[in-house]
């Protein structure tokens, strides 16, 4: 079924009246156990925190306040991104859809970068080099060495990448790199889901959504470095008969989609999703915060979720805006700079159960008007 929506023509023009022909939701996995000790992730198997939880819960309760409705959520190999989307199914009420994990959708792997403090990278290699790391489109980080127990390549769950006796997990990733195993995905099992009529949630990772989102909505190179994805903030598309997404009237900065909950104001965020950006920010890349800003808490916008945790506080984030790490040219050899594999350290398995908080029961009530 076609809806009628407000949406802006690929121009920039408003265009009241046009209309989409299927819609797609992204969202980004909550706070994993190496989110909150500000560590490089990738394919590390992090576990979802207490917190981590309740961020998904706010998904899930924001697409409830929309009545989002679906059929099938794709996500990666990795518990933060499963556990997200069983959390925000148990929110809607809807935990009879299927959710499939696929290797395609792991995040970046992130080379040798990989158990380390992102703020301390910045104190070693400068916030430009770590910038680049992080957001340029086909500049890997350094490799992680084979012998690493950090590789994934070592980890027994993925054998099934082993080739004539060598594993293909690979030893870093650009983001380019990582484009090229989402975009595959994307063509031969999402794309086919949504043309079906099937709707579709994506839950997944920082840079293996920014990666499919540059496939999708066309991001050029040089804007994909300012793309940054605040968790657990479900990001909503609207596609053409061709899947080609189509401008909303409240879309993120250089996105055709627009988060929910997030109004149409001049083209500033909700002042809640550039908090969580600024938080983020903050927490790489400004030296002068000495504080972890992800053990403080979290910027939320269901106000009825602040029951279940810490009241949130613009406060909290505080600390001088603005500033830097140090020179951003990387000359070196990673190896030479004294970090060893040791400073890593091993994921934080938790063993509390999920769900402490059941609160989804009974509230479905389906979303308008269909897909
Ligand atoms: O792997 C990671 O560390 C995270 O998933 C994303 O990290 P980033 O925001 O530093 O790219």
């Amino acid at each position: 079924m076609m809806m009628s929506v407000e949406l802006e023509t690929a121009a920039g023009e408003v265009d009241a009246q046009q209309t989409h022909a299927y819609e797609v939701v992204f969202v980004r996995h909550g706070q994993s156990t190496w989110n909150k000790a500000n560590r490089f992730i990738g394919w590390t198997d992090a576990e979802l925190t207490e917190e981590g939880e309740i961020e998904a819960r706010v998904a899930g309760q924001l697409l409830l306040s929309q009545e989002f409705e679906f059929d099938v959520i794709y996500t990666s190999m990795l518990k933060r991104a499963i556990k997200t989307a069983w959390v925000v199914l148990d929110e809607l009420n809807q935990q009879h859809v299927p959710v499939t994990t696929d290797w395609h959708l792991n995040e970046r792997c992130y080379g040798a970068l990989v158990g380390r403090e992102k703020k301390e990278c910045v104190r070693s290699f400068g916030a430009e080099q770590v910038k680049i790391w992080r957001r340029s489109w086909d500049i890997p980080p350094p490799p992680i060495d084979k012998s690493s127990k950090l590789w994934p390549g070592n980890n027994p769950r993925y054998k099934f990448l082993m080739q004539d006796g060598e594993s293909q997990v690979p030893l870093h990733e650009s983001l380019k790199d990582v484009m090229s195993r989402s975009s595959a995905y994307w063509d031969e099992v999402i794309a086919p889901a949504i043309r079906s009529g099937k709707r579709v949630c994506v839950c997944g990772h920082e840079n293996n959504l920014r990666s499919l989102l540059k496939y999708i909505d066309g991001i050029s190179n040089a804007d994909i470095m300012h793309v940054e994805l605040p968790r657990a903030v479900p990001l909503v598309y609207h596609l053409d008969e061709d899947l080609r997404p189509m401008r909303l009237a409240n879309s993120a900065e250089h996105l055709s989609g627009g988060y929910v909950g997030d109004p149409e104001e001049d083209g500033t965020p909700h002042p809640k999703i550039a908090a969580i950006q600024e938080r983020d920010r903050k927490n790489v890349y400004d030296l002068s915060v000495s504080t972890n800003l992800e053990e403080v808490g979290t910027p939320r916008f269901a106000a009825k979720l602040d029951e279940l945790g810490r009241p949130w506080d613009v406060d909290d984030f505080g600390g001088p805006a603005g500033g830097g790490g140090g020179e951003g040219d990387f000359t070196g050899s990673f190896l030479e700079t004294g970090v060893g594999e040791e400073s890593c350290g091993t994921p934080e398995i938790s063993s509390k159960p999920l769900f402490l908080y059941n609160r989804g029961a009974g509230k479905t009530k389906g979303r308008g008007g269909g897909r």
